[in-house]
């Protein structure tokens, strides 16, 4: 099962993510974000992932130029796109960047998922999250979880993470009741928005380690 941590911004916080086993890094592109990070800070961060765990770039909405930027400067190994893209955007941004991307959906219902067969074939991956509260200024990073049965039927070709509100407390259910093929984890592994807490990385990572079948 692959394991990201994202969110990332500290050489501290890669470094426990690498060490404890973490398979991709994320790092978030979004100003409205309290765990923004500038491309060449990314870049110089995604180094010491380097033949240890894939570097995800996570962007929303973002055009050619943002992205070109990203890319440039950070290298990244994937492209995560956490907004409202189209599935012509996505096969666009794949194409021009010749890069694997994994697109998010924000989940609450069975329904929501509907639109995952649109990208079937474009996407590289899916990512599932929890809708974000009303109000918030984030379509992801929000530290809330969605009810993870809705993801019971899904059929199992479909290769995803799980995101949204995961810790080191809800992981173990979260694994036994979906074995998902990716878990993705960002606020809960924070002190406060934004803060990495390395304590926190690792408690998480060995959770995960002692509840994975
Ligand atoms: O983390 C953010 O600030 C963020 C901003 C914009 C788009 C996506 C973002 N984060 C993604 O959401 C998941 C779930 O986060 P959480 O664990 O519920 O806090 C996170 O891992 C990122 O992929």
């Amino acid at each position: 099962m692959d394991i990201k941590i994202c969110g990332l911004s500290t050489a501290e916080a890669v470094a426990a993510a690498l060490a404890g086993g973490a398979s991709h890094v994320g790092f978030i592109f979004f100003d409205k974000s309290p765990r923004h990070v500038d491309p060449g800070t990314a870049g110089g961060l995604r180094r010491a992932a380097r033949g240890r765990a894939l570097a995800v770039a996570v962007a929303v909405d973002a055009d050619d130029a943002t992205l070109d930027a990203i890319v440039a400067a950070m290298e990244p190994d994937m492209l995560q796109l956490h907004g409202r893209e189209t599935p012509e955007r996505v096969a666009a941004v794949r194409a021009r960047h010749g890069l694997p991307v994994m697109k998010a959906f924000s989940v609450s219902a069975s329904a929501d998922l509907d639109p995952v067969e649109a990208y079937r074939g474009i996407a590289d991956r899916f990512l599932f999250d929890a809708k974000p509260p009303k109000g918030s200024a984030l379509p992801g990073g929000n530290g809330v979880a969605f009810d993870w049965r809705v993801l019971a039927g899904l059929d199992p070709s479909v290769d995803y993470m799980l995101s949204g509100g995961l810790n080191k407390a809800n992981i173990g259910e979260a694994l036994r009741l979906l074995s998902p093929p990716g878990i993705d984890v960002s606020s809960g592994v924070e002190s406060a928005p934004g803060q990495k807490d390395v304590a926190l990385i690792e408690a998480f990572l060995e959770a995960v380690s002692a509840n994975a079948g």
